[in-house]
């Protein structure tokens, strides 16, 4: 049976927005993650993935709700308490260079967190990066290169043995292979994969490419305005019931199709509220705001520039 390593429970995070209101990022949003598993982490840009990664990160400490691993609640742990748990839930960027020192060689790069919490001696990180580097196939000899004589797939490769470095229980990627082109993406989720047969290893994949995570998440949760608005089995996706993540599917599926019978959510196009489901889910809130509008009116209103209601409320 399935045994649960991360339950978060009713996140909400809230940041201070202009005018001195609060914007949502993310709201309730609740999870049970199972030990192996690989949970994919979907919806467009600023729907508040990265938050609630973060969130789990203990990168910011949640408004309300709170994260169990393996039980314990780790919202407000501090101090050296909660750098113990950091040491099991690691983190793959979008942008790897971002996180390198530039001035670093790859073999102090990959044992920086080992050298951090002491578990290495300098002597030793040459040979121990050599084996971090081994597991995610890249040659020995790349210990003495810096990141800026390496390809993008090359660097993210660097940055899963730096993230493997301290033997995680769970991977959070966010983006991870978002900057790469389509062939090495497929070599570095191959890579996530062998991983995790290997390890055991739990993974957060956050990314906005649905067709991607559903290749190989056991489960997506599909995030709209900060809510989570579906859960589903990476291969049932067929049976989303959630209108949004129907048209997900659909502007991945359709890209064959006519045209005029794109939905384009991928690029940053809001649903239209005929496709949302009757009594707004999303309490009438503005996209980009996430306040509540007092109009209520059946189509998307454009209130300003980029400010838009979802929702489609009979009048
Ligand atoms: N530190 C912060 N302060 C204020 N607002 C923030 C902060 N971090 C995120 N936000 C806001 O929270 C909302 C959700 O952001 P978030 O980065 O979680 O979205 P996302 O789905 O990960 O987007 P993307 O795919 O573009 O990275 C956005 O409106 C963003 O502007």
């Amino acid at each position: 049976m399935s045994k649960p390593i991360m339950q978060i429970e009713n996140i909400t995070k809230k940041f201070p927005a202009f005018g001195g209101k609060l914007l949502t990022a993310c709201d309730k949003v609740s999870l049970t993650i199972n030990v192996g598993e690989t949970i994919g982490i979907v919806g467009e840009s600023g729907c508040g993935k990265s938050t609630v990664a973060k969130t789990i990160l203990s990168m910011h400490a949640p408004t309300n709700g709170k994260i169990l691993f393996r039980g314990k609640d780790i919202t407000k742990l501090k101090g050296e308490e909660r750098r113990q748990i950091c040491r099991h839930i690691q983190m793959v960027f979008q942008d790897p260079t971002a996180a390198f020192n530039p001035k670093m060689k790859i073999g102090n790069i990959i044992c920086e967190p080992l050298l951090n919490f002491n578990l290495i001696k300098k002597f030793q990180i040459k040979e121990k990066a050599q084996e971090l580097l081994h597991l995610v196939d890249l040659p020995p000899d790349f210990v003495d290169r810096y990141p800026h004589n390496m390809s993008g797939g090359q660097r993210q490769r660097v940055a899963i043995a730096r993230a493997l470095a301290l033997e995680p229980e769970i991977i959070v990627c966010d983006e991870a292979t978002s900057a790469l082109d389509v062939s090495v993406q497929a070599k570095i989720i191959e890579l996530l994969v062998k991983l995790q047969k290997e390890k055991g290893i739990t993974y957060i994949f956050i990314c906005h490419d649905l067709a991607l995570v559903s290749l190989f998440a056991h489960r997506v949760v599909v995030m709209y305005l900060g809510n989570v608005v579906e859960k589903i089995d990476g291969d049932k996706l067929e049976k989303a019931k959630h209108p949004y993540t129907k048209a997900l599917l659909k502007a991945v599926f359709s890209v064959d199709e006519e045209k005029n019978q794109q939905i384009e959510i991928l690029t940053g196009e809001v649903p239209s509220p005929l496709d949302l489901p009757v009594g707004c889910p999303f309490q009438n809130r503005c996209r980009y705001c996430r306040d509540i509008c007092r109009e209520v009116k059946p189509q998307l209103e454009e209130v300003e520039e980029n400010h838009f209601v979802a929702c489609h409320l009979q009048e």
